[in-house]
């Protein structure tokens, strides 16, 4: 047959890879090899772009040079292709054709696989020709489409197409041109499947016409039967199946209609080689054994296929249908034409899958692997108990003559004062030794509380605390400071199997008690924290202390701390850690926050934030940050309606009192309503003070502070002010403090935790890889103080503003994405740009996709206002 050998021709018999030169075959295989990896790769990074563009793009295009980003360790990359993926993929949809990119890349994959296999498993130049006409027309009509997307979709060449189109033809050319395009290459591409149709239809029309003159005939033999005279009856041509191969080849169904029909339907066959007189193969029609083998012979004739593929006639084979004329699969099975039609469906449900494939991968509801927030930094090493001084040995031995001196002293001095004992019973702590009496029958506590001073004035030490009675126990307890004091070491509390096997979400390890337990609680559940004491007893080394504990327990995904330091020293050691621990307002410079003003602002930005983590609570249907964060790491929340693992935010201010000083109601307000809400999402506070007056721990902070820690101070009143209770007075300083939670009042040793020591652990910390920058707390435009809030924003504006808002008013279009095309700009930036912008009062409010509208009419007008 002619077009055997024309395939014979141009497809000469495949050579065994064994009979091939090996070098020829090796090379084929690691090219194809290669092609097919970086294809891989370029689709993985492309797919991973759809999720992780946002966050990579600022650091992409704030990067000098391609290779300065590529060399950039310090940039932290999302795309799971890392810097590479992400450069490549950047290039690839935002620089040139969108999301069409995948095409190519996929394109690249299949011609790797091809030259490792040595055969064509796909159709190569087939394909090569839908990636050319996708990446021609789907990228501007993707742009055209989407128009306020801020994602590029039809990257660069789609907006310069469109951009170019609109300003010759307008939109509605543009629109028109376009979808004429995309009519005119489906009719195209369709057209090839159009034609067995109207075969179809042709022969069903000639069946009819058949059936008709069938009709006819008999209803005219009747006639002739009734009237008594016969007619020979004139029936068109008997042949059964005159078909022309060509026909077979291109019109398949109605092939399989005629061999169906053979012998049944004459008229139908007749009608067929009415239009096909060259027929030449009918006899091998006669049979649907033989039309199979002879329509798979077919295919190699077909003028539409470049490409003929060596392993369907096998397939057609198999698949052929024997009776059923109308079978939907017939096309791909006899003809080339429909399985040429056939992939291009598949070539329609690529994109499909990449929308699949984003969807498990990125968002969570469909993968099953949970969350980690720690890959963010998955190398990062939480500091090790060496960088702790070991004061293991300091630890100081009981000294009995002490104690029986001081027992012997209680039991004299109680009895001058008329009262007696049953028992007394001592318990050692690292500060102060707890005296417990029984006193004798009939003897009234109140008597012995009331002799507090004159107990302590008779035991000649200071530091005497009477706890008359001890809740819970039924004694009276007289705490004596010991004569050596004990230090209580950092490192063996954080050693403790308490702090080490905990389930708390913040766990701090405080110090000792009395009877040398450790006291470790949970920040999450205090839920905040005031400390006061008078200077120099005690307070810095206690915010160190919780701190260290926090530092020691949490990765910088799961923590962050604020901090404001009016004093400037005492948390600018902290600095170090700002890429891995500390939150900062955007465009901030200093992370730890010492002035007055700044504070207030980052208070409010606080409370945004605890407001923002309100929404997403409510939208997750959660109550609290932990039932969040679970539902988010079990992937049941979607990132891309806004959420995120939600870290904890410690705020630290270490002198509230200078604060209050400087701007009063202004601090103690944002104080006032974080302490109230913001505990259940996750945002708790430590805030000391040296000055326990009422006019600083005010009565709105104390009734929201419920844990409350006293150092040492100069008055009774003081220590009332601070724990409603007296006590902090008495205390010995250097970390002696009391502790009130909830009804319970605790004497602690507080656990030391020196500078040097600090300053080991936060440059261990430092010196490994941290995030791009601090984590960004929302932007706080003040409002309530009027035009001193708006001179604040014009210098916080970012330098692109103005550029920025020319743009807008000359093209009257408030795009955040056309900003960062024209401009370049990441996709925060321009955002927070645009944010300005509104903020200014130059364009509206976002309106979903579509631009924001602009008040700002002529630059004359913003020049006026700028
Ligand atoms: N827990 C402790 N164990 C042992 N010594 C301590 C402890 N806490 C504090 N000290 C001693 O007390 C000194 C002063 O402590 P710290 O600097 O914490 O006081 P402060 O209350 O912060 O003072 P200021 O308000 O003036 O900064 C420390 O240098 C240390 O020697």
């Amino acid at each position: 047959m002619a077009p055997r050998s024309k395939k014979q021709k141009k497809n000469p018999p495949i050579v065994p890879s064994s009979e091939k030169p090996d070098s020829k075959r090796q090379v084929r295989l690691i090219l194809g090899t290669l092609l097919l990896l970086v294809g891989a790769f370029v689709s993985f990074s492309i797919i991973s772009y759809l999720f992780t563009w946002q966050s990579d793009q600022d650091q992409l295009l704030s990067a000098k040079s391609n290779w300065d980003f590529l060399g950039d360790k310090e940039s932290l990359i999302t795309n799971w292709g890392g810097r590479l993926g992400a450069l490549t993929a950047h290039i690839l949809v935002y620089r040139y054709v969108g999301i069409m990119a995948l095409a190519i890349s996929l394109w690249v994959s299949m011609l790797g696989i091809y030259l490792v296999y040595d055969k064509k498993v796909f159709r190569l130049a087939r394909y090569l020709r839908w990636v050319c006409l996708l990446l021609l027309i789907a990228a501007p009509l993707l742009t055209f489409l989407l128009p306020g997307s801020a994602f590029s979709w039809g990257g660069a060449w789609g907006n310069e197409s469109v951009n170019f189109m609109n300003g010759l033809i307008g939109k509605m050319g543009t629109g028109l041109i376009l979808f004429s395009i995309l009519a005119l290459t489906v009719f195209i591409v369709f057209s090839l499947d159009i034609r067995p149709a109207l075969r179809k239809a042709r022969s069903k029309a000639a069946e009819m016409r058949g059936n008709l003159t069938e009709a006819l005939v008999n209803n005219a033999a009747a006639k002739s039967d009734t009237s008594g005279e016969s007619h020979p009856v004139i029936v068109p041509e008997p042949e059964p199946m005159p078909a022309a191969p060509e026909n077979a080849v291109h019109f398949n169904g109605s092939v399989n209609d005629r061999f169906a029909h053979a012998g049944k339907e004459q008229a139908f066959a007749f009608s067929l080689s009415e239009k096909e007189p060259e027929a030449t193969i009918p006899h091998e029609m006669q049979s649907p054994e033989n039309a199979a083998q002879y329509l798979t012979e077919e295919p190699e004739a077909d003028p539409f296929e470049s490409e003929p593929e060596t392993e369907e006639p096998e397939t057609a084979e198999e698949e052929l249908p024997s009776e059923e004329p109308e079978s939907a699969e017939l096309p791909e099975i006899i003809s080339e034409e429909p399985v040429q039609e056939f992939s291009f469906e598949v070539k329609q449900a690529e994109p499909e899958k990449v929308k699949e494939v984003p969807a498990s991968g990125h968002i969570s509801i469909q993968s099953n692997e949970p969350y980690a927030p720690e890959l963010d930094l998955p190398n990062y090493k939480f500091p090790t108990l060496d960088l702790l001084e070991d004061r293991a040995q300091e630890v100081i031995s009981l000294d009995k003559d002490e104690l029986e001196k001081n027992k012997t002293q209680i039991i004299s001095t109680l009895r001058s004062f008329g009262i007696e004992i049953q028992r007394i019973s001592a318990t050692v702590g690292p500060t102060v030794t707890l005296y417990e009496i029984v006193p004798a029958e009939g003897v009234r506590i109140s008597k012995i509380r009331n002799l507090e001073d004159d107990i302590a004035l008779n035991l000649a030490a200071l530091g005497i605390r009477i706890i008359a009675p001890i809740p819970g126990r039924g004694t009276i307890g007289i705490e004596v400071p010991n004569a050596n004091k004990q230090i209580v070491s950092m490192r063996a509390l954080l050693s403790s199997d308490k702090f080490v096997n905990n389930k708390m979400s913040l766990p701090i390890a405080l110090g000792k008690k009395i009877d040398n337990e450790n006291y470790i609680v949970d920040l999450a559940t205090m839920p905040h924290l005031l400390m006061a004491g008078a200077t120099g007893q005690g307070k810095s080394v206690g915010i160190n202390a919780v701190l260290v504990s926090l530092l020691y327990k949490k990765h910088p995904s799961q923590l962050k701390f604020v901090m404001v330091d009016p004093k400037k020293v005492e948390l600018s050691i902290y600095k170090t850690i700002e890429k891995h621990f500390l939150a900062k307002l955007p465009n901030e410079e200093d992370a730890i926050i010492t002035d007055t003003k700044k504070v207030i602002n980052t208070l409010n930005a606080l409370c945004i934030e605890m407001d923002n983590r309100y929404e997403l609570l409510k939208e997750a249907g959660t109550r609290n940050i932990k039932e969040y964060n679970e539902k988010f790491i079990s992937r049941r929340l979607n990132p891309e309606k806004g959420h995120k693992y939600l870290p904890f935010i410690v705020l630290v201010v270490d002198e509230f009192a200078d604060l209050i000083m400087t701007a009063g109601k202004e601090v103690e307000m944002p104080i006032a309503r974080l302490a109230q809400l913001a505990r259940a999402v996750g945002i708790h506070l430590i805030v000391a003070t040296q000055r326990p007056s009422v006019n600083v721990i005010t009565g709105t902070i104390k009734a929201n502070f419920p844990a409350r820690i006293a150092f040492k101070v100069s008055a009774k009143v003081d220590s009332r002010t601070i724990l409603d209770a007296g006590g902090a007075e008495q205390l010995v300083g250097r970390g002696d403090m009391l502790i009130s939670h909830g009804s319970e009042l605790l004497r602690l040793q507080c656990a030391f935790v020196d500078t040097p020591e600090v300053e080991k652990i936060v440059s261990f910390i430092g010196d490994q890889r941290g995030y791009s920058s601090a984590f960004e707390l929302p932007e706080y435009i003040g409002d309530e103080t009027g035009s001193s809030t708006k001179t604040l924003d014009i210098t916080n504006r970012d330098e692109l503003f103005e550029e920025c808002a020319r743009m807008i008013v000359q093209t009257q279009s408030g795009s955040t994405s056309a900003l960062q095309r024209r401009l370049n700009l990441g996709y925060n930036r321009a955002g927070r740009i645009m944010d300005q912008i509104e903020a200014a009062g130059i364009v509206g409010p976002a309106v979903g996709s579509k631009p924001r509208e602009v008040y700002v009419k002529t630059e004359a007008e913003l020049d006026a206002y700028l």
